[in-house]
């Protein structure tokens, strides 16, 4: 199957960065949310990203505006109706998800596919939600999309071979590099890179180190871009309890429970990044200030 129009729904850090580069690889977009607000802060991450690129000269001013200009911006899902692919980028909530995909299943076309960012939820009970398991699949992008080359590619019990190569085909035409894994909790990336941030942040509750040090310790010692305690900011901290639940749950060990101050740092409301504070503080642009 060709896919020539791809829909997006949530418009947050993910969202807009995929909705991004499907329309730098020349698909026709509509990026949906349920609110104006994140809707037009997409849009806006979407533009200083394209900036970005215009001023490296990796994007001609032609190029740039084209791009924008196959960007559709909607808050109805069924905007949707006439997409070959939709991806959902919402919140890491399996309820949410569920009830979202029920009513994609019920208004996309039938011979649609449809994709979850999700990091760690099962796709098979997504899948099943959707009433159209075999046209179904896992498409997990990576944080900043437009930077990272990586798709993890997912399928459920049921998924389509025939899906899997269409997912494949549009991964690297947006210049991605994809891996198959297999539908386990938090797939291979987050069951390796999330337990080294839930146990940064318990090294932190336990008084090792500071979250300089620690971020430190990783960043020259392993040379990681990024400590654990910035990317868990960087990721967003209710993402990152959202996924230890699903780790813990799904695989049943104590070593996947998430660390009372993440959890503690959730309910304080203090995400990371995107609400200007978690382990540090950041300015309204998200360069970090403190
Ligand atoms: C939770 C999940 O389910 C899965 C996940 O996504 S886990 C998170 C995975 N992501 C990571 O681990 C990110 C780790 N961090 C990094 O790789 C780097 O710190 C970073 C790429 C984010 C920033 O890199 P940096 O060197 O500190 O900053 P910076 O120089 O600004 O950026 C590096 C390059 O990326 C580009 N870039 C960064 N963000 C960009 C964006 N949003 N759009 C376009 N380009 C961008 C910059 O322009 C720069 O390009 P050049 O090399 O051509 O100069
Ligand atoms: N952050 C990361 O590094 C990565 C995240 N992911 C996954 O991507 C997904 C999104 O994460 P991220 O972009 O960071 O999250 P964000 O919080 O940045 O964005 C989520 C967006 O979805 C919107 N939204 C919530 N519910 C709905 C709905 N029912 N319909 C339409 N839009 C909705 C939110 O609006 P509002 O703000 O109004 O609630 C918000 O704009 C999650 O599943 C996450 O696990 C995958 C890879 C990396």
């Amino acid at each position: 199957m060709e896919v020539r129009k791809i829909g997006v729904v949530g418009a947050g850090q993910m969202g807009s960065g995929i909705a991004q580069v499907a329309a730098q690889a020349g698909y026709e977009v509509v990026l949906v949310d349920v609110a104006e607000g994140p809707l037009a802060k997409g849009m806006e991450r979407i533009r200083s990203s394209l900036a970005r690129l215009l001023e490296k000269g990796r994007l001609s001013q032609e190029e740039h505006d084209q791009t924008l200009g196959r960007i559709q911006r909607s808050l109805l899902l069924e905007d949707l109706k006439e997409a070959d692919l939709v991806v959902e980028a919402i919140l890491e909530d399996e309820g949410a998800k569920r009830e979202l995909f029920t009513r994609l299943g019920a208004l996309t076309r039938p011979e649609a596919i449809l994709a979850s960012n999700t990091s760690s939820i099962p796709i098979t009970a997504l899948a099943r939600a959707s009433g159209r398991p075999e046209r179904f699949i896992g498409m997990h992008f990576f944080n900043p999309v437009p930077v990272m080359r990586l798709v993890e590619v997912i399928r459920g019990q049921l998924t389509s071979d025939e899906t899997r190569d269409a997912v494949v085909e549009v991964a690297r035409r947006m210049g991605k590099e994809p891996v198959e894994v297999q539908d386990y909790p938090g797939f291979v990336s987050n069951r390796l890179l999330m337990p080294m941030i839930n146990e940064a942040v318990q090294a932190l509750m336990e008084g090792v180190a500071t979250k300089e040090a620690i971020d430190q310790v990783m960043r020259l010692g392993m040379n990681h871009p990024m400590g654990p305690l910035e990317l868990a900011d960087f990721i967003g901290l209710d993402t990152c309890l959202a996924i230890m639940e699903v780790l813990h749950r799904g695989l049943g060990e104590d070593k996947y429970r998430p660390s009372p101050l993440l959890r503690r740092m959730v309910q304080a409301g203090l995400l990371g990044r995107k609400t200007g504070r978690g382990f540090y503080v950041y300015d309204e642009k998200g360069n970090k200030v403190g």
